[in-house]
């Protein structure tokens, strides 16, 4: 997978600029611990060779506690790194989280109905969670790392050059043998990633149809789907863990291998009594000291390797347009709205047309009905409104006293989706406290509104119920009835103040005080306003000033309901006359 560099400096460039202190000491405090690192054999020697000369003790004593103390600088300035990095790290990771959040949830329907949310999470978690290492420590540890190496071979090379030569060799040819093995077991990681996935889609698939299971006898058949599972797993298990094993066994003696090579070379030239027990000893510590660099570099380059497959990922879903277009518009007038549909037509992406050459008009504070039998597209025209997808000919308009005739896509989506509101059967209800489940997180929204709105819905005896009142967490839906639900939803429409209203009605059957409470709220919220009422309910049809009665995705028929009441032949009456039950079901 090929990633230009400049992607991977952008990306550096966007989320570390924010913190540019804490990585300018963080790349201070690496330098120091790498300084120190280098610093301290030397002091080692320096006592060795010292004892052996039999300097005064208390110049070795000196060279004793700066030996320790060196060590134990190096130890702080390393922790303090990691904290820091780790810092870095979070602070980079959220703030990408947020903007592709923000991205994402401007990104139109078709985007999400072609995503499924497990897609996002993993992007929005997995991906940039992997690339918490790439933020903090990448750049600054392989530089670090490689001028750790460089050091360590330049100060054995001043040593001795055969020393020097001798350790480089060696270094190059770890690398190669190292990284080598590295990959080893990556075919059987990925394998065994697979079967990790397979193992928990089957059984977390299985319980959802326990019934079904056992109903149809079927439990010996979902064991052996099991056992055929867990067996393959296992076999790819062990085939991981002997590789592993290979891996670490082959990884372990190259790097004695440093050291033997480094006693040895050491050992000869002390022979030739060309070099002192101080220095065998700082040699000794150097060739100990040449490990770290090496399989931190080599860790590095192989997170870059999954680092590069998430920044594809991110990169691709930042590319991502929104296909409904913001308008510029920024305001609407407060008044109600009137409406127009001229010759909507819209389908799905690759499906067929499901709605087709739509025309209508409801004026400005009035009431329509919409009527139709299941599939037959009222939910896909309050889409439209909202321009949670745009009809691919035609157009829809709002229209208000100075501008009769205002095309949806000038407007900021933002203002046309406060100025009309959806109230569906599918009410969400935040794992929150009450207060924010109506305001949507907005402090600014008082808590006597809130009281007031509740009193205009009629859950003021339900809120009056609650422990900690407006405080209360709603846990989903636990301790509200469909009917509450649907109030608290309406309530959340008396704050928000819309000029243009699609109620979805619920079609399953309310208590009676429940439904008397709903028509309650209701008779107070839709004053004023313009309405659209997706109808289950005969009551409600009772409201509509005007009906609209689609078919297979066109308008069957069109009218004042006075007026398509009063005609015998119209199909309305003809609903009425056999009960209805087919278009409000
Ligand atoms: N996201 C979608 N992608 C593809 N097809 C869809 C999508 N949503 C709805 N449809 C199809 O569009 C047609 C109209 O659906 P729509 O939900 O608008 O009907 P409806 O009249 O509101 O039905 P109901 O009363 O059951 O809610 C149906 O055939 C449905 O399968």
């Amino acid at each position: 997978m090929h990633i230009p560099l400049h992607a991977y400096i952008h990306l550096l460039r966007t989320y570390l600029a924010r913190q540019r202190p804490h990585v300018l000491l963080l790349t201070l405090l690496l330098l120091a611990t790498i300084g120190l690192q280098l610093l301290n054999p030397r002091i080692l020697q320096l006592l060795i060779n010292g004892a052996v000369s039999q300097v005064p003790l208390s110049s070795l004593s000196i060279l004793g506690l700066l030996f320790l103390f060196i060590g134990l600088v190096s130890q702080f300035c390393s922790v303090l790194a990691t904290y820091l990095s780790e810092n870095i790290a979070w602070q980079a990771t959220n703030n990408l989280r947020e903007d592709l959040a923000e991205h994402c949830l401007n990104l139109d329907m078709p985007f999400h109905n072609q995503h499924n949310p497990g897609e996002m999470i993993s992007r929005l978690d997995g991906d940039v969670t992997s690339l918490a290492n790439f933020f903090s420590q990448f750049v600054i540890r392989v530089v670090g790392n490689l001028l750790l190496l460089l050091g360590i071979l330049l100060i054995l090379f001043i040593l001795d050059w055969r020393l020097g030569l001798g350790l480089t060799v060696y270094t190059l040819l770890a690398f190669l043998v190292i990284q080598r093995t590295r990959n080893l077991a990556s075919a059987s990681h990925l394998a065994n990633k697979e079967e990790m996935a397979q193992f928990y889609g089957y059984i977390e698939e299985r319980p959802s149809c326990l019934e079904d299971i056992r109903a149809l006898g079927a439990t010996s058949y979902i064991l052996l789907g099991f056992y055929e599972r867990i067996r393959s797993w296992l076999h790819t298990i062990q085939r991981l863990g002997l590789l592993d094993g290979l891996r670490f066994g082959i990884t372990s003696l190259t790097l004695v291998g440093g050291t033997l090579l480094a006693l040895a070379l050491g050992a000869s030239l002390f022979g030739l009594k060309l070099t002192s027990a101080g220095t065998l000893v700082m040699l000794f510590y150097y060739a100990e000291l040449l490990q770290l660099p090496l399989l931190q570099i080599l860790d590095q380059l192989s997170d870059l390797q999954d680092a590069s497959a998430s920044i594809t990922r991110v990169q691709t879903l930042f590319n991502v347009i929104p296909q409904v277009i913001d308008g510029k518009l920024e305001t609407l007038p407060s008044s109600p709205l009137s409406l127009t549909f001229s010759d909507v037509s819209f389908a799905y992406e690759g499906h067929e047309p499901v709605l087709h050459n739509i025309n209508f008009a409801l004026p400005g504070g009035k009431i329509l009905g919409l009527l139709g039998r299941t599939g037959s597209g009222k939910t896909t025209l309050a889409r439209l409104l909202l321009r949670l997808y745009d009809p691919q000919s035609g157009t829809i308009s709002l229209g208000t006293p100075s501008t009769p005739t205002l095309d949806l896509r000038a407007l900021r989506l933002s203002t046309l989706r406060s100025s009309v509101a959806l109230v569906t059967q599918d009410i969400q209800l935040f794992h929150a406290s009450l207060r924010d489940n109506l305001t949507f997180f907005d402090p600014e929204i008082s808590d006597e509104r809130l009281l007031c709105a509740l009193r205009e819905t009629g859950l003021e005896e339900w809120y009056q119920h609650l422990s900690d009142g407006l405080d209360t967490v709603l846990q989903g839906y636990t301790g509200l009835s469909a009917g509450e639900a649907q109030l608290l939803a309406l309530t959340r429409v008396f704050l928000r103040d819309p000029s243009l209203v699609i109620l979805d009605e619920a079609s399953s059957r309310l208590d009676l005080p429940t439904e008397h409470k709903l028509e309650l709220a209701l008779d107070r919220l839709l004053v004023g306003r313009t309405v659209i009422i997706i109808a289950h309910r005969l009551t409600t049809l009772r409201r509509a000033d005007y009906l609209l009665i689609l078919e297979n995705g066109s308008i069957r028929e069109q009218g004042e309901r006075q007026s398509l009441l009063k005609r015998s032949d119209s199909y309305f009456s003809h609903l009425l006359s056999t009960g209805m039950e087919e278009v409000l079901a």
